[in-house]
């Protein structure tokens, strides 16, 4: 339309023009009829210049331009790697979960921020660690990382932003948690952790020290196949039944004495004993008390566990990553090392003082015999 308006006003005096000029003015004429037609934001989209994610918006129209602005504007976060991208629960089933959690701002919306641990599988060695952390990071308002971090005992001078950068992003609903078992028999594990929040939630898995012993002991020999006898290991004098109290497989079962180390620390009531034998026997139950410890609603259930006969455990129905049951690697539920009657009897008369002592702190039988 102003082409042809522009065109019936200048034709009158283009009689008066030589060639050139028509020439001139015609091609002047064209270049103004399509800047009217596109204009020069339409021509930067297609040069390829915003995201694309934003040129898609754009084709949608006007209806959606406040949506396109914010999509644009927001600065875009570093793709997490694929398990962690996986593990994200979409918002409306955590809505389904915590109806009073408020909604995270925009920024965070698609991958939240890596927190400090809020509870931490502390121990113990061999009792069941991964399996606990394993079976509570089901739950959409847990997330956790996937190795040990060994930070409160080998890494502490990496520093807490270290220590930060190796959990997984959360959402403000989601509690972060992380496990290393050796953390409950190392001293200056306790107050490092205080030091760094006093109200971390602490949850220890414990199993018959004798029990827990041989399993160790088992997964040292798989990896050092001249390791000298058990028996070797456990006794300064079996006949005279005296104790290696320096062996580290002896030594971290005594758990009456590394529990005094923490209560010094935290109180009893932020700290959760998950029984390991229970674990194996009945999961869900053992989870249920894990949950409420945390605070979280019970989700993980029986539902979620069934027993695998040829593992000879229990196992995941539908593990959160990969929608196919799973059960736990070749390194956990290990064939333990035959050990005499006798050694045994003798490790159970040792620990059973330690035990009895246990069960006083903690205020329960865990009924190791
Ligand atoms: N569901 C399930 N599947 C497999 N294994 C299970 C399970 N629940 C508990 N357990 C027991 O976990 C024991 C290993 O404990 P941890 O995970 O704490 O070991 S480690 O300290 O991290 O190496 C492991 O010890 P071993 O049987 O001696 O290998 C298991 O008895």
């Amino acid at each position: 339309m102003a082409c042809v308006l522009l065109f019936s006003r200048l034709l009158p005096f283009s009689h008066r023009l030589t060639r050139t000029s028509i020439c001139l003015l015609s091609l002047f004429i064209s270049y103004l009829c399509y800047c009217v037609l596109f204009p020069a934001d339409t021509i930067m989209q297609k040069s390829g210049d915003p995201p694309p994610s934003c040129q898609r918006v754009l084709a949608d129209g006007g209806k959606r331009r406040l949506h396109k602005s914010l999509s644009c504007v927001l600065p875009r976060e570093p793709k997490p790697n694929s398990v962690d991208a996986s593990r994200i629960k979409p918002l409306t089933s955590l809505h389904t979960v915590r109806n009073d959690t408020p909604s995270p701002p925009l920024g965070n919306l698609k991958f939240g921020n890596k927190k400090l641990p809020n509870a931490i599988i502390v121990g113990v060695k061999k009792g069941g660690t991964r399996a606990v952390l394993e079976f509570i990071r089901i739950h959409p308002d847990v997330r956790a990382a996937g190795t040990e971090t060994h930070f409160f005992d080998r890494n502490y001078d990496r520093g807490l932003e270290w220590y930060r950068g190796l959990m997984p992003r959360t959402l403000e609903s989601q509690i972060t948690m992380e496990k290393t078992p050796s953390y409950f028999v190392t001293k200056e594990t306790p107050h490092r952790i205080s030091d760094m929040s006093r109200d971390t939630k602490l949850i220890v898995v414990v199993r018959d020290p004798v029990t827990r012993a041989i399993s160790d002991y088992t997964q040292t020999l798989s990896k050092t196949p001249e390791l000298p006898s058990f028996q070797e290991l456990a006794f300064r004098n079996q006949s005279l039944g005296i104790v290696d109290t320096s062996w580290n497989a002896i030594r971290i079962g005594l758990y009456a004495l590394h529990l005094e180390n923490w209560l010094r620390f935290f109180p009893l009531a932020q700290i959760h004993f998950v029984s390991g034998e229970r674990l194996i026997t009945d999961p869900a139950g053992e989870l249920a008390r894990v949950q409420d410890f945390l605070g979280l609603k019970r989700i993980v259930t029986d539902k979620h566990f069934y027993f695998n006969r040829t593992k000879g455990f229990p196992c995941l129905k539908k593990p959160e990553s990969s929608g196919s049951p799973r059960c736990l690697g070749k390194s956990k539920g290990r064939t333990h090392v035959q050990i005499d009657r006798d050694a045994i009897e003798q490790l159970r008369d040792f620990y059973r003082p330690y035990n009895v002592k246990f069960y006083e702190m903690v205020g329960h039988d865990f009924k190791w015999e």
